[in-house]
């Protein structure tokens, strides 16, 4: 029986503890802890099947196999030096936390030798089984990764990538929610702004995101023909384009993507 443990509950772990559990046909057992004490038996509350531990000490006790980490950064290091205190040997350690690199990982575990560190970054759509996550690793096994692989797999959709392409990736698809929710944000205001009733502003533009972006997913169109499609000339589609291209929408959404992926290769 593969034993997991998801250390830090707070949004990312508990979306992902939900997305596991939620479509679990490993043969697993998920554990989880957080330090405030509130926000574990908030997620204990509404995550059933999910177990807990009350100190990290536990994690020998029970001999967990693998440990997600989902603190924030700044906490991980103690956190990792507290568990390379127990002396643990072969186990994986999961870490999701941006800008924590496989090498600064290594260093906090000097007694653990054999640990084997993957590092991950997921999105926020884990708790509805929609992220998108990548792994990276330089010492886990093929059948460690395939674990990890087949785990979040529950979540959503996983791409093992090189380490040194996190940084953008985090951009793309661990921050981007943020942005798409500001595209529809602004969408739905616009709606309800004029006329609309909250319901049906949210359908309508919530179809109408996913249906063009279904529409175009092929990665041999090109893009910008497809604008020029539903732009009809004399239209009304143009008049909205041409204030996009003329703010420079597009430069304004790499510019944010660039800013992200730069603070996501050094917090
Ligand atoms: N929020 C997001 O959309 C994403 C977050 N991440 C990463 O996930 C990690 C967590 O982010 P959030 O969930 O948003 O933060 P959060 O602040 O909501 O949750 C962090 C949790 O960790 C707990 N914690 C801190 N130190 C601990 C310790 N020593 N032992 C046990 N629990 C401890 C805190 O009490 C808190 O509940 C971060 O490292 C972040 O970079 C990655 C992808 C997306
Ligand atoms: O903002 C952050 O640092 C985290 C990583 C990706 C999404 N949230």
């Amino acid at each position: 029986m593969e034993k997991v443990l998801f250390i830090g509950l707070g949004h990312m772990g508990a979306s992902l503890v939900k997305g596991v559990l939620q479509n679990n046909k490993e043969d697993i057992e998920v554990y989880g802890f957080d330090a405030i004490k509130e926000v574990q038996q908030k997620a204990l509350n509404e995550i059933s099947n999910l177990k807990s531990i009350s100190e990290i000490s536990d994690i020998k006790k029970l001999q967990i196999n693998c440990i997600v980490i989902g603190v924030r950064p700044i906490d991980v290091k103690e956190l990792c030096e507290q568990i390379d205190n127990l002396n643990l040997a072969n186990i994986t350690v999961i870490c999701m936390a941006n800008a924590v690199s496989i090498s600064d990982l290594q260093k906090s575990f000097q007694k653990s030798k054999t640990i084997s560190i993957i590092r991950m970054m997921p999105n926020m759509n884990a708790s509805i089984q929609k992220s998108v996550t990548a792994l990276a690793t330089n010492n886990a096994s093929a059948d460690q990764l395939e674990f990890a692989k087949n785990l979040f797999k529950n979540c959503g959709i996983v791409e093992i990538i090189d380490e040194n392409k996190f940084g953008t990736f985090t951009a793309i698809s661990g921050c981007s929610p943020s942005y798409v929710i500001s595209f529809y944000k602004a969408m739905t205001e616009y709606a309800t702004e004029n006329g609309f009733s909250k319901e049906q502003s949210f359908e309508i533009i919530k179809q109408t995101i996913i249906g063009s972006i279904l529409n175009v997913s092929d990665p041999k169109l090109d893009l910008r023909k497809k604008i020029d499609q539903i732009c009809v000339p004399g239209g009304s589609t143009i008049e909205g384009q041409k204030i996009l291209d003329s703010e420079k929408f597009e430069k304004i959404v790499k510019k944010a993507l660039k800013a992200a992926d730069q603070k996501a290769k050094k917090l």
